[in-house]
């Protein structure tokens, strides 16, 4: 595991909490392997004390053979609280006297003792032993002096101590230790813990936050209440930073919105009359088509040319053209009913398609626009203009085949009017099939 892939809140948890937990684990086992060693070296200090002390205490009862003598030093000794058995051996081993109940003696091992020692230790109890020495006197010309050479033992002293009342309090102050140091880590661990949410929820909420923003979530927001003041500046920085993109993303695709629905605008209509364009044209003529086609679905197509529009060009300029085919464009849109379209197709074309009527109604209606572009009296620059309209319609009922047939028809129409005169209506006639020759 690489700790540098761990998220934040989990490595600050790590920094802290291992080096407190090493450090509390050296600490405790110092002191209790420190602490137990005092304590044995101390119980061996003092069992050797006591049969060092016992050993030439012993020496006159041992020698004179006589356990009554031995009595009152091994009656004081078991008072001690610690000493539960006492023991003394003359020369061959034999017991001379003894003293509470011994569990450890071993008999042949405390013979072979040469100096105060620990024997035994075992179920809370430890044996200590002892050789009882004695100095020979001799007599001379200079007076009564200790015989040269090393004497052998005359007997042993052997005695043992009950450790269990240690032992258990040598255990409880190890436990009270663990508990300490157990207690020191978990105090640690709530802190650690603190530190890692202060510090690790915030910053991954903030690079949460980041991530969403990237998938396009521009509403985004980070709670601003963080522990610390510089935390809580990057949560407020966030914030605003935020709502700044947050708010230009939505001005800019505002204006990508107004500009898409311009454009597509300026794609189907006229920029002069504003009228729909050609495009537009072939596309509603196209449905008119369709539904004629597909139900009892009847309209009509008429195209409308201006007569004698060139003049107004020539004599007033462009500009007068331009105004006159805007007055015109006007002038069709109001006679005409909501169904309907209006739509500008050329320079002085327009082309209209009437909806649910029958050739009756589109006659009508075209001859109402015809006389009212007639009556039209167009003022430029203190002049009167006067024009036309030569309007041809063709009738669709589903019995044409195709768009092309219909346009086809109502131009032929349209060309039928300037061809006889203009400023009149001409509804398309189909042409009889010519008879087969009989
Ligand atoms: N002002 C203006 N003139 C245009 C525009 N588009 C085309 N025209 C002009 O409109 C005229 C149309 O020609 P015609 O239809 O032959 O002119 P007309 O006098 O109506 O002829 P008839 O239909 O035979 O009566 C041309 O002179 C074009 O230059 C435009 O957007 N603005």
């Amino acid at each position: 595991m690489n700790p540098a892939r761990l998220p934040l809140r989990h490595r600050l948890l790590l920094t802290v909490l291992l080096p407190v937990t090493l450090l509390v684990a050296a600490m405790a086992g110092l002191f209790l392997h420190r602490g137990e060693r005092m304590t044995q070296d101390a119980i061996v200090e003092r069992g050797v004390a006591i049969v060092s002390f016992f050993a030439p205490a012993a020496e006159y009862g041992v020698i004179s053979g006589n356990p009554g003598i031995l009595d009152g030093l091994l009656q004081a000794l078991v008072t001690q609280p610690d000493v539960v058995a006492v023991a003394v051996y003359e020369r061959g081993g034999e017991l001379i006297a003894s003293h509470g109940e011994a569990r450890l003696l071993e008999p042949a091992r405390v013979k072979s003792v040469r100096q105060p020692s620990r024997l035994e230790q075992r179920d809370g109890r430890k044996g200590f032993a002892a050789p009882v020495m004695s100095v020979p006197l001799v007599v001379d010309e200079i007076g009564v002096q200790e015989a040269a050479g090393v004497p052998g033992p005359v007997g042993w002293v052997y005695v043992e101590l009950d450790t269990s009342e240690l032992d258990a309090e040598w255990r409880s102050t190890m436990l009270t230790t663990l508990g300490l140091a157990l207690v020191t880590l978990l105090f640690a661990a709530l802190l650690a813990t603190r530190l890692a949410n202060q510090v690790g929820r915030p910053v991954a909420r903030l690079v949460d936050a980041v991530r969403r923003m990237a998938a396009g979530d521009l509403d985004v927001q980070v709670p601003d209440h963080a522990g610390s003041e510089e935390l809580r500046e990057l949560q407020l920085g966030f914030n605003s930073m935020a709502r700044s993109i947050g708010s230009a993303h939505k001005l800019m695709q505002a204006k990508i919105d107004e500009a898409t629905a311009r454009l597509a605008h300026q794609a189907l209509h006229d920029p002069l009359t504003a009228l729909p364009n050609r495009r537009a044209f072939e596309q509603a003529l196209e449905e008119m088509v369709a539904a004629s086609r597909r139900a009892d679905d009847r309209g009509a197509l008429c195209f409308i040319d201006l007569d004698h529009f060139k003049a107004v060009n020539d004599t007033a300029g462009h500009a007068a053209g331009d105004a006159l085919l805007r007055t015109v464009a006007d002038l069709i849109r109001q006679r005409l009913r909501a169904e309907d379209i209006v739509c500008r197709i050329g320079g002085d074309e327009f082309a209209m398609i009437l909806r649910g009527c029958t050739s009756a109604d589109a006659y009508r209606i075209a001859d109402g626009l015809c006389e009212a572009v007639r009556e039209l009296r167009f003022m430029w620059e203190g002049r009167e203009f006067r024009i036309g309209a030569s309007i041809g319609f063709a009738i669709i009922d589903g019995t044409m085949e195709s768009v092309a047939e219909v346009l086809h028809a109502a131009d032929h129409a349209c060309y039928a009017v300037k061809r006889e005169g203009r400023g009149r209506v001409m509804e398309y006639v189909p042409e009889p099939p010519a008879s087969s020759a009989g």
